[in-house]
C-alpha cells in the first residue's frame, strides 16, 4: 500500500489515498505502529483521503495513538495539499471532515484553510477553554522557552475539568502587538508537537478577546510560522476563521503490512 508523508509547520502526517476504501481503518494497533517513530514511518497522525458524493473529498483523521481524532488544522492543510498533488482540484476546494465542511485555497506555498465557526470561550475554574474543531486550553506564560510543556501540559490534559475527553493544551508568550509564540501539548500524541493548527487558532481567538489583539494574528511555533484571520461576533463567537500557512510533501513510499 502506498503512502505519502506531509508536514505542516512540523506537524507531520501519513497521508493515504483511500478512495478505494481498502485501508483497514478500524485497525487501531496498525495505525499506532505506522505512526511510531521507531517501529513505523513516524508521524503525529494518519489521514485517509476518501471520496464523498457532495464534496471534493472526505478527510478521516487518526491521532498517533491510532484512535480517530477530532479536527486537525495542520492535517487539514496537508490533506488539501495532498488532494491538490493528486489533481483533485485546481486552486479552491471544498471538503468534509469530522467537524463539518471546510473550504480551502492553495496559494503557492500557503494553504488558506477555513475552520469551523467558534461558538464561545469558557472559563473553567480559571482555565480558558474553547473548541475550534478540537478542544483546547489556552494559557499565557512569561517564559515559554524554559517551560516544561510536557509535564505542565499533561497535568491539564488529564485534569478533572476536562474529562472524559481530555483537552489539548497551548502555552502562549506575547512577542509583540500581533505576534505570539505558542507551544502545544497534544492529546492523542501525548507529547509536545512542533505545531498544532486548531491550537494556534484557539490561541489567536483568545488573544483577541483577552488581549485585544486584532487580526491577522501571527504565530510562531517550533515548526514555523502561521497566521490566523477571523471575524469576531457578539458573545465570543467567531466566523470566517482562516488558518494560513505552508504544507509540504516530504516523501512517498510503500507500507509492508
Ligand atoms: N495537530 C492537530 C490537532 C489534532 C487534535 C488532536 N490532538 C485531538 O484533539 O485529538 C491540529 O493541527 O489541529
Amino acid at each position: 500500500m502506498n503512502f505519502s508523508k506531509y508536514q505542516g509547520t512540523g506537524n507531520d502526517f501519513i497521508l493515504i489515498d483511500d478512495r478505494a476504501k481498502t485501508f483497514p481503518a478500524h485497525d487501531q494497533p496498525l495505525i499506532e505502529r505506522l505512526c511510531h517513530r521507531r517501529f513505523g514511518i513516524g508521524a503525529d497522525g494518519l489521514i485517509l483521503l476518501q471520496t464523498d458524493a457532495d464534496y471534493d473529498f472526505r478527510m478521516v483523521y487518526f491521532n498517533a495513538d491510532g484512535a480517530e481524532g477530532s479536527m486537525c488544522g495542520n492535517g487539514g492543510r496537508c490533506i488539501v495539499r495532498f488532494a491538490h498533488d493528486l489533481g483533485l482540484f485546481e486552486s479552491e476546494t471544498r471538503f468534509i471532515a469530522v467537524d463539518g465542511e471546510h473550504t480551502a485555497v492553495v496559494c503557492e506555498d500557503d494553504i488558506f484553510l477555513k475552520m469551523a465557526d467558534v461558538s464561545g470561550i469558557e472559563d473553567r475554574d480559571g482555565l480558558t477553554f474553547l473548541n475550534t474543531g478540537s478542544p483546547h486550553v489556552v494559557q499565557f506564560v512569561d517564559d515559554l522557552e524554559s517551560l516544561d510543556v510536557v509535564a505542565d501540559g499533561r497535568a491539564i490534559r488529564y485534569d478533572s475539568r476536562f474529562q472524559p475527553g481530555g483537552t489539548n493544551v497551548n502555552f502562549v508568550q506575547v512577542i509583540d502587538d500581533n505576534t505570539l509564540f505558542v507551544r502545544t501539548y497534544e492529546r492523542g500524541v501525548e507529547d509536545e508537537t512542533y505545531s498544532c493548527g486548531t491550537g494556534v487558532t484557539a490561541v489567536a481567538l483568545v488573544a483577541h478577546q483577552q488581549r485585544s489583539m486584532s487580526d491577522p494574528v501571527f504565530i510562531r511555533t517550533l515548526g514555523g510560522n502561521l497566521r490566523i484571520s477571523f471575524s469576531p461576533q457578539p458573545n465570543s463567537r467567531f466566523e470566517s476563521i482562516y488558518l494560513i500557512g505552508p504544507a509540504r510533501r516530504v516523501f512517498v513510499g510503500s507500507i509492508t503490512l
